[in-house]
């Protein structure tokens, strides 16, 4: 998917979100228990009630190779479950010397049919630049994470007083353009994200951390969104846990109809 298409669905949608599915066997409803693939039943059902409302989805790998071999089928269900007009993304936070980034790229970008994988930097250029090399495919970079150990790296700063998240921003946006590259900017991070946008003026931001994580989606669009939005952002349990029993592909609708709701007031503010 290209950058105009994802901000074309944007504009229809009224709506910037990515839900995140992160589907644990301890956390599913337990009538799903009984079901051949639970895992599968539940982000089928997430996705067919939450899909009028998202423009991207993001499973995190992590859920699914926990389960083996069953879980990575599953994740390739799941994966061509989602609506072909529909961002996805694998977040999967690869990156590895060159030959093996090469392969990282060719499991999620051919085998599976990922628009975008989220890569760490921390390996430099040649551990990114595999991914980049894939026509309509994008790469997420993580620049400023929301987690609390964000700032044992990432805040560092070298002798001029840059951190080490805006070395990351300057240097990767060599390897790659607003076309084919994203950064990973945590909600939890405030005005911090204005800081980012300095510094990546053009580019699309994958934001996590609102919902759960208890980042504010009002701040993350005052500091954060640009002229074509530039902004995804993931809220993964506020939607897929909202309950737990029998209705909960509905409370998840309802969640994500609150937070496009929302979007579609800031878009309209700050677009
Ligand atoms: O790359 C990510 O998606 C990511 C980066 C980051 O800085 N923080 C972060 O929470 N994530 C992921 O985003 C999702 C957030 O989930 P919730 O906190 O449940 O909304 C999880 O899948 C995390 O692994």
């Amino acid at each position: 998917m290209t950058r105009s298409e994802l901000f074309a669905q944007i504009q229809q949608k009224s709506s910037f979100l990515c839900v995140g599915l992160d589907p644990d066997l301890e956390k599913i409803p337990r009538h799903l228990l009984a079901e051949p693939d639970p895992i599968f039943s539940f982000c089928k059902a997430i996705i067919e009630e939450t899909a009028d409302f998202a423009v991207a989805y993001k499973p995190n790998i992590a859920f699914f190779e926990a389960l083996g071999a069953k879980g990575w089928e599953t994740l390739a269900r799941v994966e061509e479950l989602i609506p072909d007009d529909i961002f996805t993304i694998a977040d999967a936070k690869r990156g590895d010397i060159g030959n093996t980034s090469k392969l990282y790229a060719k499991a999620f970008f051919e085998t599976m049919d990922f628009d975008s994988i989220t890569v760490a930097p921390y390996m430099g250029k040649d551990s990114v630049s595999p991914f980049l090399e894939f026509e309509n495919k994008w790469v997420i970079l993580l620049a400023l994470t929301s987690n609390a150990g964000s700032s044992d790296f990432q805040l560092i700063q070298d002798e001029s007083g840059q951190p080490l998240y805006k070395s990351v921003l300057a240097k990767s946006q060599e390897w790659g353009s607003p076309e084919n590259l994203m950064y990973v900017v945590g909600a939890t991070r405030g005005e911090l994200i204005g800081e980012v946008r300095k510094s990546a003026p053009e580019h699309f931001f994958l934001v996590p951390g609102v919902g759960a994580q208890g980042g504010s989606l009002s701040e993350v669009a005052k500091y954060g969104m640009n002229s074509t939005c530039g902004l995804l952002v993931n809220s993964s349990r506020g939607i897929i846990y909202a309950s737990g029993e029998k209705d909960f592909a509905k409370v998840a609708r309802r969640e994500a109809e609150k937070l496009q709701v929302e979007m579609k007031s800031l878009l309209e503010q700050y677009l």
